[in-house]
């Protein structure tokens, strides 16, 4: 390895102190993380931010000003397209063959990954897609084309998948379909890079997220743990039995007022309201995801 930077073997991604200017103006400024064997890691930031930089440089498309960024623990400096045989990625440019068929977009593919031919029609039962394996992929509602952008990127079992916001645009129901296929991948064993502007769907997929504005990562950690670490002003919100409905400040007096509605019988509900990614986001960047 040519620098210090130590990885070891569960480590799938490494980003060091990764800075990048296009001509003079920055993009990412000094930025470091990991990301582990069977962990999906969420890149949050609005558009401008620095996500799909960081997506490039990880994959050597792109070179970084400074730093070092390894995956698979080789340095993405040195690596050549055989990486492409244990990464996978999911842009919008999806590679598909709209006027292939379902079936024959994943042969092809399969035939230049070198993977048994076997795996098309278990992926394609996976997905939901066999009963349309003899159309036109161009024919395919949007959802089911993600589905199988997102089969054939996994066609290889790569160890390490990123995807550029993988469920843009989609009904949320189908949303949930393409969540429950990426943690399956995940949970044997795959490292996921994704980003997103969507911090519902961050808090809700993601083991870590990393909240990225201007080219700095602001906060890091699991989504709870972020959530908690902004929790500092705790609010209830509260239902009555007669309908009314409020929030009350943590303080003194309000745990009075609220023992007594317990104890008149008048409280329907109460939750504690712990703040949102995007009510954190807005607080570190005083600015909104979308
Ligand atoms: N080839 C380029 N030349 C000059 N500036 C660029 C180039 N590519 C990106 N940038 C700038 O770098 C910054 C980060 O861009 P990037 O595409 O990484 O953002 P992003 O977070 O992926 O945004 P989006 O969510 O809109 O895709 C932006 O200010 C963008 O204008």
């Amino acid at each position: 390895m040519s620098d210090m930077v130590q990885t070891n073997s569960q480590e799938m991604i490494t980003l060091s102190h990764i800075s990048k200017k296009y001509q003079t103006e920055p993009a990412l400024r000094d930025i470091s993380f990991r990301v582990g064997k069977g962990e999906i890691l969420g890149f949050l930031g609005p558009s401008g931010a620095g996500k799909t930089t960081t997506i490039k440089i990880l994959t050597g498309q792109l070179r970084q000003t400074s730093g070092d960024a390894y995956i698979l623990g080789r340095n993405t400096k040195e690596i050549d397209s055989s990486i492409y045989e244990q990464i996978g990625i999911v842009t919008d440019n999806s590679g598909i063959y709209e006027n292939m068929t379902v079936y024959d977009n994943l042969k092809y593919f399969a035939r230049i990954l070198n993977v048994d031919q076997g795996r098309i029609e278990e992926l394609l039962k996976r997905a939901g897609l066999w009963e349309h394996r003899k159309k036109q992929a161009g024919k395919l509602s949007k959802g089911q084309t993600q589905r199988l952008v997102l089969m054939r990127s996994v066609l290889h079992q790569p160890q390490i998948l990123f995807l550029d916001e993988p469920t843009s645009g989609l009904d949320p129901s189908t949303a949930q379909e393409i969540h429950g296929l990426l943690k399956e991948q995940r949970d044997k064993g795959m490292a996921i890079f994704l980003t997103t502007h969507n911090m519902e769907e961050a808090a809700k997929l993601c083991d870590r997220v990393a909240l990225l504005n201007d080219g700095n990562i602001v906060e890091i950690g699991t989504p709870r743990e972020i959530c908690l670490k902004y929790n500092t002003k705790k609010h209830y919100r509260i239902l009555l039995k007669n309908q009314e409905e409020f929030v009350l400040e943590h303080s003194g007096e309000n745990i009075k007022k609220i023992a007594a509605y317990m104890s008149d019988g008048e409280l329907e509900v109460i939750h504690s309201c712990e703040p949102t990614l995007e009510d954190v986001f807005l607080a570190v960047t005083g600015r909104e995801l979308r």
